[in-house]
């Protein structure tokens, strides 16, 4: 089957490939009663995915759209139920049991960047926590190089002193960039690592990480529900409905003329400066143990026709470096393709 590639440039070693990746929860049967009855909760179904080095990923989809689960195959948190997930060609799962190397080369920014901060270290500690874990620097470098990771990530040299506590949201982003960064990776994955700031912090953010990413030249994967997140911070999106990926490729050329009903109602709820709050997407996403039969986004796409109710379209090319699930994807002015032709 063919692979979808992240990157549409240089034919780059992959850092992680997904292969028909499936990862299937048990979960209580609704209405089971008092019995003990589970059913599979499908949380990611068929999912290809190929990260080139250097490329940037946004992931994006509403909540419950498998992002999360996506992320813990990709950092060897959960072994997949089914397909196969590889970093640099081998099992992630073993990559990430074998020695330190998967560690130290993968770094995560969690959502929570607060919690998940020791509040009784000092910012100075708990960049230095890596540099030791990992052996980066002989003891006697550490002051120097937490220095040179504070002032990498817009700190002054002063918060080495200071504890978590005494910091603002903006700030602890930083120090948990910094310790990610500690380790000196080559990837950097983030789990909507500027949400619930305020605008002007964000974008301070945002200016950090893209400088990050082209600089270092890191390979970044980016969860967020924010598509003006996702088209500043990364060259290329994926976007997820009810554990499929339905439509990836170049952020600009996705997000600028979608061929998938849900991006194109994903972008039209998207909020814009100095525009009214737009209209939610309709309807809600379904329960993933109740899935409509045929297309899964089809009992909310408004373009839906009679057999979109009946066939599971399948990720497939969809012009230059893009690929859609669906049977009558748009073209550019938002008219379906089927219809034109
Ligand atoms: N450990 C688990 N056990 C059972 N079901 C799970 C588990 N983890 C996730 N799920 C289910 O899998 C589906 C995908 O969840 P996931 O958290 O990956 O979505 P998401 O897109 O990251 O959502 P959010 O944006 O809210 O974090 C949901 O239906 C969720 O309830």
């Amino acid at each position: 089957m063919e692979q979808i590639q992240t990157q549409t440039t240089a034919p780059a070693a992959p850092v992680f490939e997904l292969i028909e990746v499936e990862q299937v929860f048990q979960v209580p049967k609704p209405n089971r009663g008092l019995s003990r009855e589970t059913v599979g909760l499908r949380a990611l179904d068929g999912v290809r995915l190929r990260i080139a080095q250097g490329a940037s990923l946004a992931l994006v989809g509403e909540s419950g759209s498998g992002k999360s689960t996506l992320l813990r195959v990709l950092l060897g948190l959960d072994a997949p139920s089914g397909g196969r997930a590889l970093y640099r060609g081998k099992p992630i799962r073993e990559a990430r049991a074998h020695g330190t190397g998967f560690a130290r080369d993968v770094a995560m920014v969690y959502q929570d960047a607060r919690g998940s901060l020791d509040p009784r270290m000092t910012v100075g500690a708990l960049v230095a926590e890596p540099l030791r874990h990992f052996g980066i620097v002989p003891k006697g470098e550490e002051a120097a190089r937490v220095a040179q990771l504070l002032d990498r990530v817009g700190l002054p040299a002063d918060a080495a002193s200071r504890y978590p506590s005494g910091l603002s949201g903006g700030q602890i982003r930083r120090v948990a960039i910094a310790r990610a960064l500690a380790s000196e990776p080559s990837v950097l994955v983030a789990d909507e690592a500027v949400s619930g700031l305020d605008v002007s912090t964000q974008a301070q953010l945002l200016t950090l990480l893209r400088g990050l990413q082209r600089d270092m030249g890191l390979t970044l994967v980016f969860i967020t529900h924010d598509l003006g997140v996702a088209s500043y911070l990364c060259e290329e999106i994926a976007i997820m409905y009810l554990g499929r990926i339905v439509e990836t490729g170049p952020t600009d050329a996705v997000l600028s003329g979608p061929a998938h009903p849900y991006a194109a109602a994903l972008r039209a709820a998207a909020p814009r400066f100095f525009e009214p709050i737009p209209e939610p997407l309709p309807g809600e996403i379904p329960s993933p143990l109740d899935l409509p039969k045929g297309c899964r986004f089809s009992s909310r796409c408004p373009a839906a026709r009679e057999d979109c109710r009946l066939r599971d379209p399948q990720l497939g090319r969809h012009g230059a470096g893009r690929a859609v699930a669906c049977l009558h994807p748009l073209t550019e002015t938002g008219a379906q393709a089927s219809e034109i032709r």
